[in-house]
């Protein structure tokens, strides 16, 4: 799925090598991916297609963060290291005007024209970046803390801090499990999508939820159904995952079968609907008589109901 195709070798066990990352950071080589919170820096192949801009140690040694901080080693791909750094908005103008076709985007929706494997590299590089700023003090102490391990894990700056004592002595990534479903009719025939008063005019997704302590994939499936559309649902099967950016959602996608009586949530959804797969699939291809339509072919959403229809 996009956003989880990565073609780079992630090399986990060279993070705690200081040397090796010291060396790789300054090596003329190295590749930059550059971001700012949700925007990054990219070039335009064609109207429809973004890659993201290359740049070496040398172009951005003066603006590197002291520390290591908002800094994160990605991996390797053909030999070239590639790491990601977060950058204040003023420099990455800066760096822009270097380069003469490069401009800052917004990532959403403009991470979705990169590809595949790009698209894989900015989810990886926001996913650490944003754990990274969330995670600036000790939750135990509140004094600062400290990036280890290319910037995998911190630890508190504070050594008479209790953290170092106990068993939960650092803080890693954090990974959201959420459950995604096409929750589909007995006789298979429709399905249930809905949509939040977020979404774009017209747009209408499957069901999604948070999974939370003490539950299983399929349980969380059950509960989230209930929820927000009020169908009791019979059995859950695994379809798919997809790490999705926003800023580190898993995505578990399910297929269900669900009756009852439909009972839209109306305190977190505007609307949900059966559709019939006609309908879906004029939904999909961008034809639907009432303009409705369901998220692009990038979200695993859309593979969902791809797979149904
Ligand atoms: N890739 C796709 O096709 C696709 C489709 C639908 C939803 N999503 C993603 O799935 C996620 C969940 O969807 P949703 O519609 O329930 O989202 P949501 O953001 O509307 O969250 C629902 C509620 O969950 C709680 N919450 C928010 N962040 C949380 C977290 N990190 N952990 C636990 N609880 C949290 C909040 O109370 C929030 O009101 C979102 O990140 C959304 O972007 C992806």
């Amino acid at each position: 799925n996009f956003f989880s195709n990565s073609t780079i070798q992630r090399q986990s066990k060279l993070r705690t090598d200081e040397n090796w990352i010291q060396e790789k950071m300054t090596d003329n080589k190295t590749r930059y991916v550059l971001m700012n919170r949700n925007e990054i820096v990219v070039i335009p192949t064609n109207k429809r297609h973004l890659t993201l801009l290359n740049v070496n140690y040398e172009m951005i040694e003066k603006y590197l963060p002291a520390n290591n901080r908002n800094f994160v080693f990605l991996g390797e791909q053909d030999k070239q290291c590639i790491f990601a750094v977060h950058l204040e908005k003023l420099v990455l103008a800066e760096i822009v005007k270097l380069h003469q076709e490069a401009r800052v985007i917004h990532a959403f929706p403009g991470a979705l024209k990169l590809r595949q494997d790009e698209a894989s590299l900015y989810s990886h590089a926001v996913g650490m970046l944003s754990w990274q700023r969330s995670q600036r003090f000790c939750s135990v102490c509140g004094n600062a803390t400290v990036i280890k391990d290319a910037g995998y894990k911190l630890t508190c700056s504070n050594h008479k801090c209790s953290t170092h004592k106990g068993a939960v002595s650092a803080s890693y990534p954090r990974v959201d499990p959420t459950i995604i479903s096409a929750v589909i009719s007995p006789d298979q025939s429709r399905t249930v999508l809905a949509r939040q008063p977020r979404f774009p005019p017209g747009m209408f997704s499957c069901i999604a939820g948070f999974v939370e302590p003490g539950e299983s994939v399929e349980a969380c499936c059950v509960r989230e159904v209930e929820e927000e559309v009020g169908l009791r649902v019979h059995d859950v099967s695994y379809l798919s995952s997809q790490f999705w950016p926003m800023p580190a959602s898993l995505m578990l996608g399910c297929l269900a079968t669900a009756d009852g009586e439909l009972s839209v949530d109306s305190a977190e959804l505007e609307d949900g609907r059966w559709f019939t797969r006609e309908e879906v699939v004029d939904m999909m291809c961008g034809r639907h008589a009432g303009g409705l339509f369901v998220p692009p072919v990038q979200a695993i959403a859309h593979q969902l109901l791809q797979t149904w229809v």
